[in-house]
């Protein structure tokens, strides 16, 4: 008879068990490779006693400083503004030698607040994730198991984390099913600014535009909404507090982002009117080809 291999952690703790907690949680649940022991914390109970229901956790805690005595692993999905507040209640409570990971969509405001935290905590590997895989849903029941399927997680372990932190996470995420990089915190929030925040700032300002149309025109727009717009409507359902932090915290690389995008925006608006019909052609035919190479690598 063998042995069965040692999970990659003994305790994994997941502080806001939502969409993105909640899914590492079902994930762990049916992978008992990874963790053998997973424990939740919530700051709310209607959370709290949806994790207990959903039984994704083997405990659900209150007190995150209790939560995460025994963690070899504890990660911290919490809107962006919340992690540093989260990190300084649980740091003193950690034990030496334990990772502590978070998900924010956000990176270079989240390690400025957190390097002050950390450096009263030699001992702690700090290794920032961002998984690229979410939904416009939120809470508990959003979650699911393979959300993480074959989506880019982007790590951005500040200088000197040690190598084996870095692998135990990279471990983590491929077990969850996603892909893998490392990158600078600011290279990363320049990317997300394009490729995340900007569609979502896009996407919240052209509801808004058709919302403050005329009454009669909102008519039409819900009418006839099964169209172009309704992809709109799906991210722009997405929640306020997530967004609020995310768009206050990469401020600098999204307006860089959204200022490009106008003169871009301009440059279209021009071709339109002047009946350029060579650089109108060959903006749509580059969307395309977008579209086409995001499918070929499995990402739409
Ligand atoms: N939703 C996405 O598509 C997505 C994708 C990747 C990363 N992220 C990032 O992941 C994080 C979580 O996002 P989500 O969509 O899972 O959010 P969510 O709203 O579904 O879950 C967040 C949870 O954190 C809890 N919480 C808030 N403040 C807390 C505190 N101080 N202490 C303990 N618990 C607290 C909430 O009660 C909630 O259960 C955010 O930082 C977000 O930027 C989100
Ligand atoms: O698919 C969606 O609904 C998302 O909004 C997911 C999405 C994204 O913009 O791609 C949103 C924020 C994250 O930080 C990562 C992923």
């Amino acid at each position: 008879m063998t042995d069965k291999p040692a999970p990659l952690f003994d305790t994994l703790v997941i502080i806001g068990p939502g969409l993105i907690g909640s899914s590492i949680l079902r994930r762990a649940h049916e992978d008992r490779r990874i963790a053998r022991r997973l424990i939740a914390c919530d700051i709310s109970p209607e959370v709290r006693a949806r994790v207990a229901e959903l039984g994704i956790a083997d405990e659900v805690a209150a007190d995150p400083a209790r939560a995460v005595r025994d963690a070899d692993c504890v990660i911290i999905c919490v809107p962006v503004g919340a992690i540093a507040m989260v990190a300084a209640q649980i740091l003193p409570a950690m034990k030496k030698g334990a990772i502590l990971s978070e998900v924010g969509s956000v990176k270079v405001t989240v390690m400025e607040a957190m390097a002050p935290l950390l450096a009263a905590y030699p001992d702690i590997a700090f290794v920032p994730a961002h998984p690229m895989a979410g939904t416009e849903f939120s809470g508990p029941d959003a979650g699911f198991a393979t959300l993480f399927e074959d989506r880019w997680c982007l790590l951005t372990p500040p200088a000197g984390t040690p190598a084996t932190a870095l692998a135990r996470v990279t471990t983590l995420w491929e077990m969850m099913g996603a892909r893998v990089r490392d990158m600078t915190v600011e290279h990363h929030d320049r990317v997300c600014a394009i490729v995340s925040h900007l569609p979502h700032l896009l996407a919240f300002t052209i509801c808004g535009t058709a919302d403050d149309l005329a009454d009669e025109t909102r008519s039409e727009v819900l009418d006839f909404a099964a169209s172009g717009f309704r992809d709109f409507t799906r991210i722009a359902a997405s929640d306020p507090t997530m967004w609020r932090d995310i768009f206050l915290n990469n401020r600098e690389a999204l307006l860089d982002m959204l200022d490009r995008f106008i003169a871009d925006a301009q440059a279209m608006g021009n071709a339109i009117r002047t009946g350029n019909e060579d650089v109108i052609v060959s903006r749509i035919k580059r969307g395309r080809a977008i579209r086409r190479s995001l499918i070929e690598n499995r990402q739409a």
